[in-house]
């Protein structure tokens, strides 16, 4: 929708659906263009930013807040910044990607293409891409309602994370999925991997199917609420952490609190070690893996964070900080 040039895609799924991992899939394909990203993360550090491989791409972090309840204010703001900015030839840009968070409705976010009309006379809404955890997402749509609302607004569906389902499993996600949405185009994929032309330069952007899904598409949007039982929490430390006492840490937390972790993910600094931890989870399934050296230009810190049900944060708090590395003890003189 729009009649701009300048088309915009937009990412969205459930918590750790595989969003970051198609942003990234996008930006290193040789595609020759070049891309402005919004990245939109729920909670309140920055950590996707971070984990994006992005070489001259300009990304851009909204991290006060959901970008479909109150930074829709800010995404205008952000695009007619960019806009300028392009005009002055500070940057150059030929398409938009915007990641949201896995929590949010995508529906607001389209909206701001179609009724603010500065916008919608350069952009063009290309189309709305639904990653979908294909191990997960039947309970996640027998839980919450962002992932209905994630799938009924999307053009395009990726049954991402096929290597963990057997293939009765996807036929029960398919037949799922299009009672919510029977027009979307279906994909499978491994750590979302697809040809960018199935999902890029489509322009399947279908304003009667929105309406379908959600008769009030075209009323101003009501503020959406989320589910009241995810919280988040998150830390930040610049003292190393101790490898063997967070590995200790994550088995006892997977094994009585894995049901109720959406998401937790994090940058770590480890005792020891000159690359960064990246650490993963959703649910039971968790990874570390150690990827590029720390730079000399940034923090040396570790961010990390925990969105789920019953977050208990007093617990968790006292957990994180006994993993931190014992200090040195002060030499005798
Ligand atoms: N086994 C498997 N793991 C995957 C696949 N795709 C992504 N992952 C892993 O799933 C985790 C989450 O992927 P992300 O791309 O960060 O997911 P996201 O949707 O951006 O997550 P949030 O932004 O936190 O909601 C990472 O550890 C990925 O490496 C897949 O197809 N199979």
């Amino acid at each position: 929708m729009g009649t701009g040039e300048i088309p915009v895609n937009i990412l969205t799924g459930f918590l750790g659906s595989g969003k970051t991992t198609l942003l990234n899939n996008i930006l290193t394909e040789h595609h020759g263009e070049k891309v402005a990203v919004i990245v939109n993360e729920y909670g309140d550090i920055n950590i996707d930013g971070l984990l994006v491989l992005h070489s001259d791409e300009d990304i851009i972090q909204m991290n006060n807040g959901c970008i479909c309840c109150t930074v829709r204010g800010d995404l205008i703001k952000m695009l007619m910044n960019l806009l300028v900015a392009q005009h002055k030839g500070d940057i150059t840009f030929d398409r938009i990607v915007i990641e949201t968070t896995g929590l949010a409705d995508p529906g607001p976010v389209a909206q701001t293409f179609i009724f603010d009309e500065a916008l919608s006379s350069v952009f063009a809404l290309d189309t709305i891409i639904t990653v979908v955890d294909s191990q997960h997402i039947i309970e996640q749509l027998d839980s919450f309602e962002e992932p209905q609302e994630q799938i009924g607004f999307a053009d395009i569906i990726m049954l991402n994370k096929i290597d963990l389902v057997d293939s009765s499993r996807l036929t029960a996600i398919r037949q799922r999925i299009h009672q919510i949405n029977p027009t979307a185009r279906l994909l499978e994929s491994q750590h979302s991997q697809v040809a960018l032309s199935d999902i890029l330069d489509i322009y399947s952007f279908d304003l009667e199917s929105k309406l379908m899904f959600d008769p009030d598409f075209l009323e101003v949007h009501h503020p959406h609420h989320h589910s009241d039982s995810v919280t988040s929490l998150s830390f930040i430390e610049k003292h190393p952490l101790d490898m063997e006492k967070l590995n200790h840490w994550m088995a006892d937390l997977i094994t009585h609190k894995g049901q109720d972790l959406l998401r937790y993910k994090g940058i770590l600094n480890v005792e020891g070690m000159n690359e960064r931890l990246i650490f993963q989870g959703v649910h039971m399934l968790f990874s570390g893996t150690f990827d590029r050296p720390w730079q000399p230009n940034e923090a040396k810190e570790s961010r990390l964070i925990f969105i789920g049900k019953h977050l208990d944060q007093h617990a968790l708090t006292k957990q994180f900080n006994q993993c931190l590395a014992t200090r040195p003890l002060p030499l005798k003189g």
